[in-house]
């Protein structure tokens, strides 16, 4: 055997370590972690900050509800470990004013999404976050003119949940994320982009497509993929979303051209005869001309940015709807609660007016309750209000914590909707919670506070929550009056990766249409 010299073995067995620390503490330990912070999961182990971040890959809710009741409770901040090995310090619900009255140069929403969404590596050059005319038109116009759309909305539902869940009055068996996903990008699209758009399939694969890559995007890079991964697998993703938002863009973009051409020469020459459909292209070239700075986008630019938007929302009402449909039909079959809704809709929608008039929406107090319920069970993300720290020198908590720069901060929102001291049996599902009392004012489903979190609150809440909670509104109470939906003993759990909660994409359900006025209005 050959002789080792023990000095060259020490000194390379030194280097070696030294190396690897090196590596270990550069390329792999979680980044921007503040000292004297406890954590929540970490044990007392070799490398514990890894395995903690290792185990969140399994571990569902259970760290995040746990570090609540350990830290949050006695109003102290926490260390969640990350997948990716990324770590965020989850904060009390009493620093949640704070929080959303600091400044984007002191706590940035726009640098953490940045780096949570994950955007910068999957689509380089993609800014998110410069002046986007179709967000700016959600707020000016979408919200507005959701009375003299539905009679469009309404049109379009009954075309798409016919078509879909069948007129025959057989029981079927449907899957849940599919079905709900046409009927909502069927129903939004034609607000969004026109009847002709909204009814055909293959755009509807190419968006949905979008949808699901990005999100994977968010999922992967943003969030499960180490950190030092990211700029590698990012450039993979990125290939799907440019191929089928191309697609996407080369439906769209005949309609923005037409629209802006004919729009801008109106107003040049006001007796040039032209309207516009009312829809969100028409909304967002009317909010780009009234845009402070006064540049606006090319035609493909504004297309993209749009087709990122609506590929967004349309993904997010579906999660929501489907949530509520499974909270709803998994509820114990002794309590009624489809029975009562319908009873409630039912006595809503007697007209095809009441169809077409906002104002049968204020009536479904039930129904509100109950869209307004699930969110609260299954809200889709889980660390919410998130931001990052900005200063060079840090900030200081409320409560006294220094966090540096960089640091990740946000709200364990699972946890506060089922802090006992603001909901009354909060594991328990009831629907009709939300309903007024003589002791508590009505919460509707877009009142954000403190304590529900599922739009967000405060500034860069959801722009959208008003058009979801509408079109949420009247596609269940379709369902509900025209269907009857076989109850499931058990409600199938949701799928939990990184900080994203969403129903099993493999989740069916059974129904068949009812005989009575199924068509009626
Ligand atoms: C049930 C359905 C929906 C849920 C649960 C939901 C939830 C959310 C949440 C949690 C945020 C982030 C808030 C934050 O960062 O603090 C958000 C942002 C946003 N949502 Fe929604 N959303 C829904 C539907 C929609 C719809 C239908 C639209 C469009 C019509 C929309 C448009 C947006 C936009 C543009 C933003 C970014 C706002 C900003 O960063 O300033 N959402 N949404």
């Amino acid at each position: 055997m050959r002789d080792w010299n023990p000095f060259v073995v020490c000194v390379c067995g030194t280097l070696f370590a030294t190396f690897l620390s090196f590596v270990v503490h550069t390329f792999v330990l979680p980044s921007g972690v503040p000292v004297g912070l406890e954590w929540t999961g970490r044990r007392l182990e070799f490398l514990g900050d890894i395995r903690a971040c290792l185990r969140e890959y399994t571990a569902g809710m259970t760290t995040i509800l746990s570090g609540y009741k350990r830290f949050s409770l006695n109003g102290k901040p926490f260390i969640m470990p990350g997948t990716g090995f990324k770590t965020e310090v989850m904060l009390p619900p009493e620093h949640i004013k704070w929080v959303v009255d600091q400044p984007e140069d002191i706590l940035s929403h726009q640098q953490f999404q940045a780096e949570k969404v994950g955007v910068k590596y999957f689509l380089p050059g993609f800014d998110l976050y410069s002046p986007i005319a179709a967000v700016e038109a959600l707020r000016l116009h979408l919200t507005r003119s959701l009375g003299k759309i539905q009679g469009d909305l309404v049109d379009e539902l009954r075309h798409s949940v016919d078509a879909q869940l069948g007129v025959d009055e057989e029981w079927k068996e449907v899957n849940l994320h599919n079905t709900i996903n046409d009927i909502v990008f069927k129903t939004s699209g034609r607000v969004f982009f026109g009847k002709t758009l909204a009814r055909n399939d293959k755009f509807m694969y190419h968006l949905t497509n979008v949808s699901t890559w990005f999100g994977a995007g968010m999922l992967l890079i943003g969030q499960l993929c180490p950190w030092q991964l990211r700029r590698v697998l990012g450039f993979l993703f990125s290939i799907p979303i440019h191929y089928h938002r191309s697609i996407c863009t080369r439906y769209l973009l005949p309609y923005f051209v037409e629209r802006l051409n004919n729009m801008q020469r109106k107003r040049q020459d006001p007796s040039f005869e032209y309207s516009p459909p009312e829809d969100l292209i028409t909304w967002t070239y009317r909010a780009a001309f009234d845009m402070k700075d006064g540049q606006m986008d090319s035609e493909k630019d504004t297309v993209k940015k749009f087709t990122t938007l609506v590929a967004g929302a349309i993904a997010s009402s579906t999660v929501g709807a489907s949530n509520v449909i499974l909270d709803l039909i998994s509820s114990d079959p002794q309590e009624n609660y489809y029975h009562l809704l319908r009873e409630e809709c039912d006595s809503a929608f007697q007209t095809g007016e009441d169809w077409n008039s906002s104002a049968t929406l204020l009536k479904l107090h039930r129904l509100d309750s109950t869209i307004r319920e699930g969110l609260r069970r299954s809200p889709a993300i889980l660390r919410g209000l998130s931001r990052m720290v900005m200063p060079k020198e840090g900030v200081t908590l409320p409560s006294g914590q220094r966090l540096p720069q960089g640091c990740m901060i946000g709200f364990p929102v699972p946890a506060i909707h089922t802090d006992s001291r603001y909901y009354d049996e909060p594991d328990v599902y009831n629907p009709f919670r939300f309903l007024p009392t003589k002791s508590t004012p009505r919460s509707m489903i877009v009142t954000t506070s403190q304590t529900f979190l599922p739009f967000g609150h405060a500034r860069h809440s959801c722009p959208g929550r008003w058009f979801a909670s509408h079109s949420l509104k009247l596609i269940l109470s379709y369902i509900i009056i025209n269907y009857d939906i076989e109850p499931l003993k058990e409600r199938p759990l949701n799928i939990i990766m990184g900080d994203i909660a969403f129903p099993p994409p493999g989740a069916t359900i059974r129904l068949r249409r009812r005989e009575r006025r199924a068509t009626q209005s």
